[in-house]
């Protein structure tokens, strides 16, 4: 009986917490409201001093980044750290979409883990619309048909996404955030396919290639058949008796699959990174990353002078990749990546001194480092 009204107590103390949580969390929406009323305001007072392009943005990643770190900071628990970032991340996705629902285009279809990715970064209040190439992807945000767009860039385990790249060679839109995602793949069927039956093994090339020795091992003589996304290849596994998919979470569950095998990936911090593209530039956070590509003559050394002022202003490049310039044969680009904003000091004398000794110099952005 006492164990009873312990847990009647108990429950009356939640009740009444989340009354207080609920009451908290409208006062915070309405909150949101006034800054949403306020950027109008001062977009509308620009406009009429003769800014004809001004235009009110909603979404501020700089500033979400530091809420998310400052709820991390002071966490102290039982819930943890990240629990904590995901609870506020959705309520910053929802207090957002009162101020103005986002459009985010990303690379389909549903259920890859390009589609994870957006939801860990904008929340599920964002309108998350697939799109079937990375072209399409930065064309809708290009053209103000989507706010925000997401592409993979870089696998821990595979390596640089070069059709990314490639399209921010022509592309005026800038980086505004990066997601990192732990990818882990699973052997999908058909619910009530047993082993047997498998005859044909479908994933996106990457996936195949992250779960190479695994496969080799277990299916050695089963046909592998590499299809446009892991989310496509859920989608013929559900379809298709005797066809197997290598797939995350996902897509397991969109297409109601059953795992034969879980965490299949041959790396266990198999990790994928993807950028946010959008058209603004982002305001300093405090714990930043600028992105560039850069183009030097072709002639000794050149590599080490680009090099060399990341070296003496101290500043870290946590990524460089070079591609094919496109213009000239045997010519390269270079995609890197350094802690800093372009507001920073430091980072504006390394871009003026790259800008002197360089054919080509174009900023992608500064954006907050991944904090969840
Ligand atoms: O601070 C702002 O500018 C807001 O619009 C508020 C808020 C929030 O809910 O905290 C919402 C959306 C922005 O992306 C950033 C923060």
């Amino acid at each position: 009986m006492a164990d009873d009204r312990d847990l009647d107590q108990v429950r009356a103390d939640i009740d009444a917490i989340d009354r207080e949580i609920q009451s908290l969390l409208n006062r915070r929406a309405g909150c949101a409201q006034r800054v949403a009323d306020i950027k109008l305001a001062e977009v509308q007072a620009a406009r009429e001093q003769g800014d004809g392009d001004a235009e009110v943005v909603y979404y501020r990643p700089e500033r979400e980044a530091q809420v998310l770190r400052g709820i991390m900071n002071r966490n102290e628990g039982p819930l943890a750290d990240g629990t904590v970032a995901h609870i506020f991340r959705e309520v910053m996705s929802a207090c957002l979409a009162l101020e103005r629902p986002l459009q985010v285009a990303y690379l389909g279809p549903e259920g890859t883990f390009t589609q994870a990715a957006a939801i860990k970064h904008f929340g599920h209040a964002a309108v998350c619309v697939p799109h079937n190439t990375i072209d399409t992807v930065f064309a809708q945000v290009e053209s103000g048909e989507c706010n925000y767009g997401v592409v993979p860039v870089e696998n821990s385990t595979e390596g640089m996404v070069s059709h990314t790249l490639d399209n921010f060679m022509d592309s005026p839109l800038k980086i505004s955030g990066e997601v990192e995602m732990r990818i882990s793949h699973h052997l999908l069927v058909a619910p009530g396919t047993d082993e047997a039956q498998v005859t044909r093994i479908c994933a996106h090339q990457q996936a195949l290639a992250q779960c190479r020795n695994w496969l080799d091992r277990h299916w050695p003589n089963v046909e592998r058949d590499a299809v446009s996304s892991n989310g496509e290849a859920a989608r013929i596994a559900a379809a298709e008796p005797g066809v197997a998919a290598v797939a995350g979470d996902m897509a397991a569950e969109q297409y109601q699959l059953e795992k034969l095998a879980e965490h299949i990936e041959d790396y266990a911090d198999n990790t994928t990174r993807f950028l946010i593209v959008g058209r603004e530039e982002v305001p300093p956070s405090g714990n930043d990353k600028t992105s560039i590509i850069v183009s030097s003559r072709n002639k000794p050394g050149a590599l080490f002078a680009l090099l060399d002022p990341f070296r003496r202003s101290g500043v870290s490049l946590t990524r460089i990749d070079t591609r094919p310039s496109r213009t000239e044969k045997w010519a390269y680009v270079f995609f890197i990546e350094f802690e800093g904003h372009m507001g920073d000091d430091r980072v504006s004398t390394i871009l003026n001194e790259l800008e002197e000794q360089s054919i080509l110099l174009k900023p992608l952005g500064s954006y907050p480092q991944a904090v969840m």
